[in-house]
């Protein structure tokens, strides 16, 4: 079995695209997703994807996170390339150098918030760091509520359990993918405000797609993508500031 290389604390960025281009079906139906997207994830950096719906936000972090495979370019994750990869080595480094976090929380219905948060380790055959779980748990607030079970969690909680099963591995990166889409405003603060504390007090690197100014503002650096293509980044934004520049790559956003 090929095992990845770990990256290297030297590298420029701990994540990054070249000339990515991903190409949806073929002939009549064929879409180009992506046209030469080149971007560098930052260590420590909260990076936000934004942009007019279709405009290729979720093929770009699926082929960045190693979820869909690019028509052409290349992908690296630290050091690792990852059109070297095999399928094998592939879900192996997806499971142990990146934490992930969907609309959908994605968690077992028959274990406990504990389980679930442990359960990529568990498939690792890694123990979790004690004192690691315990600062992820008390950041998210679930210290009480281990034993529960999703159902009898609320949906607020429920993504606080798949925020801390993104973080329990300690990736390198997480990627999430309009992680407070089905949740309310204030739960979907509480997730942004723990995935900024992420970065800020737990030295993690987090990429999120969103179309929510006031997500987006949670995070360090916006990235503004529009048919395609990279088109604008903001830095320090604001919710004000990302909602101007939407207006003028998206006229219906006005
Ligand atoms: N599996 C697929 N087959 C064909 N076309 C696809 C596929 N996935 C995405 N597309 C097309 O690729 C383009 C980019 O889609 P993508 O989902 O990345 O956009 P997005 O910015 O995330 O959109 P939204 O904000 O609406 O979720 C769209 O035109 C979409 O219809």
């Amino acid at each position: 079995m090929t095992v990845a290389p770990v990256a290297s604390s030297t590298a420029p960025g701990i994540a990054a695209t070249t000339d990515l281009t991903k190409v949806h079906g073929s002939g009549d139906t064929e879409v180009v997703a992506l046209d030469r997207v080149s971007i560098t994830f930052r260590e420590g950096e909260f990076t936000a994807i934004m942009g007019p719906s279709g405009c290729g936000k979720s093929t770009l972090m699926h082929c960045a996170a190693g979820l869909d495979a690019p028509t052409s370019g290349s992908v690296r994750i630290g050091t690792t390339e990852l059109s070297t990869l095999g399928d094998r080595s592939l879900t192996q480094l997806r499971r142990d150098r990146i934490g992930f976090i969907f609309q959908a929380f994605n968690l077992l219905p028959t274990l406990t918030a504990l389980e679930n948060i442990t359960l990529p380790l568990s498939i690792a055959g890694r123990r979790p760091d004690q004192e690691w779980l315990d600062r992820v748990v008390a950041m998210v607030g679930l210290t009480g509520r281990l034993g529960h079970r999703p159902a009898q969690l609320s949906g607020g909680q429920q993504q606080r359990v798949a925020v801390a099963r993104a973080l329990a591995s300690q990736p390198e990166i997480i990627f999430g993918d309009e992680p407070t889409g089905n949740l309310d405003s204030r739960a979907g603060a509480e997730v942004l405000g723990f995935l900024r504390d992420s970065v800020r007090e737990l030295g993690r690197t987090v990429v999120m797609v969103t179309h929510d100014p006031v997500a987006a503002g949670y995070a360090d650096r916006v990235v503004f993508l529009a048919d395609g293509r990279l088109v604008d980044e903001m830095t320090r934004p604001t919710p004000d500031r990302v909602l101007d520049l939407m207006k003028t790559l998206d006229p219906r956003a006005a």
